[in-house]
């Protein structure tokens, strides 16, 4: 059955600590998501980008409490949440990035102060807080801001608190985590499964207990790093971690959770063409997209 999918770019890297992910929304689209949706039978409405300022526009924008950029990023994340208010409420939105840092914004879009579950599949937590973070760079904060860590701007981004609770968190494909973060997944109790995990219980019984854990939840977002890939799969990341997903794992991760059918909202983040071979790693995210919704060779 055939869904109304929305799609929206946010064109930021200043969540990163290198820059080119702000083109990840131009190989998405150039990597023919749109018809890869359309041709299962999706209808497809495109509104548009975010507007970004680029960096060297805000170049005296001081670091706060130890963060890069902040107060762009958190406009840009609630220009995003204001923008998916606005969808339809039966849209299958699509957030388009951008570094992960827009998953603030996308996350708290798809929550609209419901109870929801997040799927947070990465190779790295995205749990620091200012304090913990060794690199001041937002990207790796937002899951931790979502579940209400962290500085009160982000934390309270669209309306004040937390937009999903750690125990309806599940993470997917991790192997780097700073010191700060394991604490703080581990106090708040998030589900977390690192590639020994994926190694040890295979990908499809990760599926079947993330789909357990967050059953009953109307609403479960996905949020797809492009660096969960192995980096052979998807060399165009800027913060690349040998050991990663295959190219079939991450494939029938999505084709459980379409069988599932749980997901209703989805980004597709950290898509760095600079470093990119011919388009691969935004062409390799769009058949996963195409995967999860629904795409079946027989
Ligand atoms: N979305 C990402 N690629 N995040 C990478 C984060 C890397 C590192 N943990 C940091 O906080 O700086
Ligand atoms: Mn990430
Ligand atoms: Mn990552």
């Amino acid at each position: 059955m055939g869904r109304r999918i929305g799609v929206l770019g946010v064109p930021m890297d200043l969540g990163a600590g290198r820059r080119g992910v702000d083109m990840g929304p131009s190989a998405l689209r150039y990597g023919q998501l749109h018809e890869a949706l359309e041709s299962l039978g999706h209808s497809v409405e495109d509104y548009g980008d975010i507007d970004v300022p680029v960096v060297e526009s805000i170049r005296s924008e001081h670091r706060q409490n130890g963060m890069a950029y902040l107060e762009t990023i958190r406009k840009a994340c609630q220009d995003t949440l204001e923008q998916l208010l606005s969808f339809p409420t039966d849209a299958f939105p699509i957030v388009l990035g951008g570094d992960h840092s827009i998953a603030m914004g996308s996350v708290s879009g798809a929550s609209r102060k419901e109870r929801i579950g997040v799927i947070w599949v990465d190779a790295h937590a995205d749990f620091n807080t200012p304090e913990t973070s060794p690199s001041g760079n937002i990207h790796g904060m937002p899951l931790a801001a979502l579940c209400g860590l962290g500085d009160p701007r982000l934390v309270n981004l669209g309306w004040e608190g937390p937009k999903v609770r750690p125990e309806d968190v599940v993470l997917i494909g991790i192997r780097s985590l700073d010191k700060g973060e394991v604490g703080l997944l581990r106090e708040r109790g998030v589900t977390v499964y690192t590639m020994k995990e994926i190694d040890t219980l295979g990908i499809s019984e990760i599926a079947e207990a993330t789909a357990e854990k967050l059953q009953g939840l109307r609403k479960i977002h996905l949020s797809l790093d492009a660096d969960v890939l192995d980096p052979e799969v998807a060399p165009g990341v800027g913060t690349p971690v040998k050991g990663g997903l295959t190219y079939r794992e991450a494939h029938l991760l999505m084709e459980l959770l379409a069988d599932a059918g749980i997901v209703t909202s989805l980004d597709l983040v950290e898509v760095n063409p600079i470093l990119d071979r011919e388009n691969r790693t935004a062409q390799m995210m769009v058949e996963l997209a195409s995967s999860l919704l629904g795409k079946k060779i027989y």
